[in-house]
C-alpha cells in the first residue's frame, strides 16, 4: 500500500490541479433505470464504477452515497467496497458520505469501517453526526488524526426541514447564545485549528449546504479566519438549485475550504455524457482553480 498525504493536504492538492467539484455517486433507482442498469448491487457496482471511470484525470474528489449501497445488503457493501477502492487507486479524494454518530466503542467502531487504512471500506473522510454532542464523536476525531483521514461533521445541512433543529439556540453551555449549527462550526473549527496542515487547508470540517443563509443560520457569527482552512462539504448545488459559480458569494469567509458537491445534475447526464457534464460542471466552478 502506497503511503498517502492526509486528507486536507490531498483535498488542497485536488483543488489546485482538478478544482473544487466533488462527483456525488448515487445510484438510485431512477438514476440505474436511466443508465440501462439493474436495480441491484451489481448495477450500483457498475454504475459507481463508471462514475469513477469518468471522474477519473478529470475531477479530484467523489463522494458515494453509502445508503444507496446499504439498501441492496450484503451484495450492496461488497459493491461499494469495490467501487471505493477503484476511487482511491484512481488517485480521487473519496468522502463516503455515511453520516454515522454514536457514543463510546460504537462510534468508535464506524470509525474503524470507513477510516482505518487497509479496512474494506477505507475512505479519506467520512460525514458523521454530533446529534449525541461534539464530544461524542471525539474517538473518531482521533482516528482519523492518527491515519490523516477527515471527518465532515453535519452543521447546517441543505434541506430546509434541518432549520429549526440546527437554527436552534443553544441555552446552557459554554457556547450559550449560538445556534446548534454555529456551534458546531466553532467546535469542529476548534478542532481543525489544532490539525497539522502543511497545506493550508485542515482536515477537521462540516458539512454546510449551499442552500443554507449563513448568517440566519448563526454560522456567520461562528466563523473564525484563524489558521488552517476549514474543509466545508457543500451539497445543493445544481438539482438543489445553488449555483456553482456563486460558491464565493455563498460561503464568503468559508469559500476557501469549499467542496462544491453535485450528484444528480452531473449523473443525470448518464453513461455517454457524464465525461463531458464533469469537464462543464468543472468550468462552471472554475473561478475555483488555482
Ligand atoms: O446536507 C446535506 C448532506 C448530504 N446531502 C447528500 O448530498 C447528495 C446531494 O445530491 P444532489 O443530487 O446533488 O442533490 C445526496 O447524496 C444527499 O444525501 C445533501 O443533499 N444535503
Amino acid at each position: 500500500m502506497t503511503e498517502r498525504a492526509g486528507f486536507g493536504e490531498r483535498l488542497a492538492t485536488a483543488f489546485a490541479e482538478r478544482g473544487r467539484l466533488c462527483v456525488g455517486i448515487d445510484p438510485h433507482a431512477e438514476l440505474l433505470e436511466r443508465w440501462g442498469l439493474p436495480d441491484t448491487a451489481e448495477g450500483a457496482r457498475e454504475f459507481g464504477l463508471r462514475v469513477v471511470g469518468a471522474a477519473a484525470g478529470r475531477a479530484g474528489i467523489v463522494k458515494p452515497q453509502v445508503a444507496f449501497y446499504e439498501r441492496h445488503g450484503a451484495a450492496g457493501y461488497a459493491a461499494l467496497e469495490r467501487v471505493l477502492a477503484e476511487a482511491r487507486d484512481a488517485q480521487l479524494v473519496v468522502i463516503a458520505d455515511a453520516k454515522r454518530g454514536d457514543i463510546g466503542t460504537s462510534v468508535a467502531a464506524y470509525g474503524e469501517a470507513w477510516l482505518t487504512p487497509g479496512s474494506p471500506l477505507e475512505a479519506d473522510a467520512m460525514t458523521i453526526s454530533a446529534y449525541q454532542g461534539l464530544g461524542s464523536i471525539e474517538p473518531v476525531r482521533r482516528q482519523a488524526e492518527a491515519a490523516g483521514k477527515g471527518l465532515l461533521v453535519l452543521a447546517a445541512t441543505s434541506n430546509p426541514e434541518a432549520r429549526p433543529i440546527q437554527g436552534a439556540v443553544l441555552q446552557e453551555s459554554s457556547r450559550a447564545g449560538a445556534t446548534v449549527a454555529g456551534a458546531i462550526v466553532s467546535g469542529v473549527s476548534a478542532w481543525n485549528r489544532e490539525t497539522a496542515a502543511p497545506s493550508g487547508i485542515g482536515s477537521m470540517g462540516v458539512v454546510i449546504g449551499a442552500t443554507v443563509d449563513l448568517v440566519a443560520a448563526g454560522i456567520e457569527a461562528a466563523t473564525d479566519a484563524s489558521g488552517p482552512a476549514l474543509p466545508v462539504l457543500a451539497p445543493g448545488f445544481g438539482h438543489q438549485g445553488a449555483e456553482p459559480a456563486d460558491f464565493r458569494r455563498i460561503f464568503g469567509s468559508l469559500a476557501e475550504g469549499v467542496i462544491v458537491s453535485e450528484s444528480r445534475s452531473v449523473l443525470a447526464a448518464g453513461p455517454d455524457g457524464i465525461a463531458d457534464e464533469i469537464l462543464r460542471r468543472l468550468d462552471l466552478v472554475g473561478a475555483a482553480r488555482g
